[in-house]
């Protein structure tokens, strides 16, 4: 560890960061003074406080100014977080444990506190929180162009209720809003024992609402909204020009809130520029904090494909991801998906993942001009047309084989090459659960590095579906 002059700099450049932030009040302030940098090791700084509560404050309250302070910081101090650590002895002695710096206590600084082991609730099942176990933080690539997000994710998993209230996320699709919603999830959990968490995208959202309206159920609807700690709504613009279940949402919002409770919201725009909503229910969204998600440069696309290759145990050089991250699109859904075809193709032809092999699938994924966007509708004339069906057959219920893989493979290409949403893509095939669409993405994914067959059939549909939306 370096503990020098360079650390006290670094360290007092940081406090004056903090000190003409607006966003910490003097009581903020307070904390920071207490704390001691003790030094710098692989990109972290250290620092010292004398009790918990001031780790918990700095921790939970102070975390996304500090992490936009250091981010502000000469690369050549080497930081790029920060970890607090107690210790006792630096106690002022004037001071006792619990009071705040300069006698201010802000109203809500309760801090959730974990719950030991011998106060466990019942853990809350997989399936009523929602959660995808594929996305955590611990899979979660740090960038510039989500550096500021996942510090507030973080910060709002760690603190429910108390860090930022609501956290709203926005950004172009596939750029990992999802992700970092259900990572929350997961890590409040793992923090906080009996925790109850919720994802939902709004689309399923406003289907309970619907079905709750033509079940006569309303108080099974509400109890399932407001009976949970943490509601985290993806993809709020699908609520657009829904004024019933914006009404819905509305209430459901300020009874969570009212009763401390955390929301977190994606959005594709910020809630200023999301038309088709209330005044009262935009202002509501920036009640608290707005980040957002922007592209990745390329050494985070680098970091994400090499994350990937690793989750996935393939064999991919450094230069071969590197590539591929230089050629494809920044969209990160379909940066993964050339990823799957290049694996897949070497899988079948029995061969390494070398560069010769790389050009040639990437000659067949062509990429597009970012105005191009490719239609669902397409993608289904296409595939009906490819596989000789009607597209009411894609549509339909049949399990015949060909028709299921058919079926599939317009799933997987609806999530690869267009922004719709896993509900989305769900209804407009005939009203299917967003769980199908995932499991046809999954089945797919396998099934190309399995069958040539497949793997030839989701090359060649692609580049049709692409050529046309070329040459319109
Ligand atoms: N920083 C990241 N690190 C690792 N994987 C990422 C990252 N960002 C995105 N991804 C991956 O990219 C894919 C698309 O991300 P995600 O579904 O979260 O996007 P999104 O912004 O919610 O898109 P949409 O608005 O279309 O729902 C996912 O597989 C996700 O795991």
């Amino acid at each position: 560890m370096s503990g020098s002059d360079g650390v006290v700099w670094a360290w007092s450049t940081i406090v004056d960061k903090l000190v003409s932030d607006e966003r910490v009040t003097s009581a903020m302030r307070g904390f920071v003074t207490l704390a001691e940098p003790r030094g710098v090791m692989a990109g972290t700084i250290y620092l010292e406080v004398p009790n918990e509560f001031t780790r918990s404050m700095i921790e939970h309250r102070l975390r996304l100014p500090l992490m936009k302070a250091i981010s502000e910081l000469d690369a050549e101090h080497g930081i790029t977080t920060f970890a607090v650590v107690v210790n006792p002895e630096i106690e002022p002695e004037s001071e006792s444990n619990d009071s705040l710096p300069g006698d201010e206590r802000p109203e809500s600084v309760a801090i959730v506190e974990p719950v030991t082991t011998t106060e466990r609730e019942p853990q809350q099942s997989i399936e009523d929180s929602r959660l995808n176990p594929k996305y955590s933080f611990d899979n979660f690539v740090i960038g510039g162009s989500n550096r500021f997000a996942h510090a507030a994710a973080v910060a709002v998993a760690e603190a429910p209720a108390k860090a930022y209230n609501p956290l709203f996320v926005y950004g172009e699709s596939g750029l990992g809003k999802t992700h970092l919603l259900h990572a929350i999830g997961h890590y409040a959990q793992s923090l906080y024992s009996g925790i109850r968490v919720r994802y939902v995208s709004s689309e399923e959202f406003t289907n309970d609402f619907i079905n709750s309206i033509a079940n006569n159920q309303g108080n099974q609807f509400h109890a399932r909204y407001r009976n949970i700690d943490v509601l985290l709504i993806d993809d709020i613009q699908f609520l657009q020009g829904k004024a019933e279940t914006q009404e819905a949402f509305f209430h459901t919002f300020n009874t969570l809130h009212d009763h401390n409770k955390q929301l977190v919201i994606t959005s594709d725009l910020p809630p200023k520029h999301l038309t088709g909503f209330e005044d009262r229910m935009r202002s509501r969204f920036e009640w608290g904090l707005i980040t957002d998600v922007q592209t990745p440069d390329l050494e985070t696309r680098i970091a994400i494909l090499r994350k990937k290759a690793q989750n996935d145990q393939l064999q991919v050089s450094h230069e071969i991801l590197e590539y591929i991250a230089s050629k494809a699109s920044s969209n990160i859904r379909e940066l993964e998906g050339t990823l799957i075809r290049v694996t897949a193709f070497a899988s079948l032809n029995r061969q390494v993942v070398d560069m010769p092999l790389v050009q040639t699938v990437l000659k067949d994924l062509i990429t597009l001009d970012e105005d191009n966007v490719i239609s669902p509708i397409d993608i289904i004339n296409h595939t009906a047309d490819y596989f000789k069906l009607s597209v009411d057959d894609l549509y339909g219920s049949s399990r015949s084989q060909t028709l299921a893989t058919a079926r599939q493979i317009a799933m997987y290409l609806c999530r690869e090459l267009t922004n719709l949403s896993l509900p989305k893509i769900g209804q407009l095939f005939g009203g299917r659960d967003h769980t199908t669409v995932m499991y046809a993405n999954k089945k797919i994914s396998e099934l190309m590095k399995e069958r040539r067959s497949i793997y030839n059939q989701v090359t060649e549909l692609t580049s049709r579906i692409k050529q046309t939306n070329r040459y319109n």
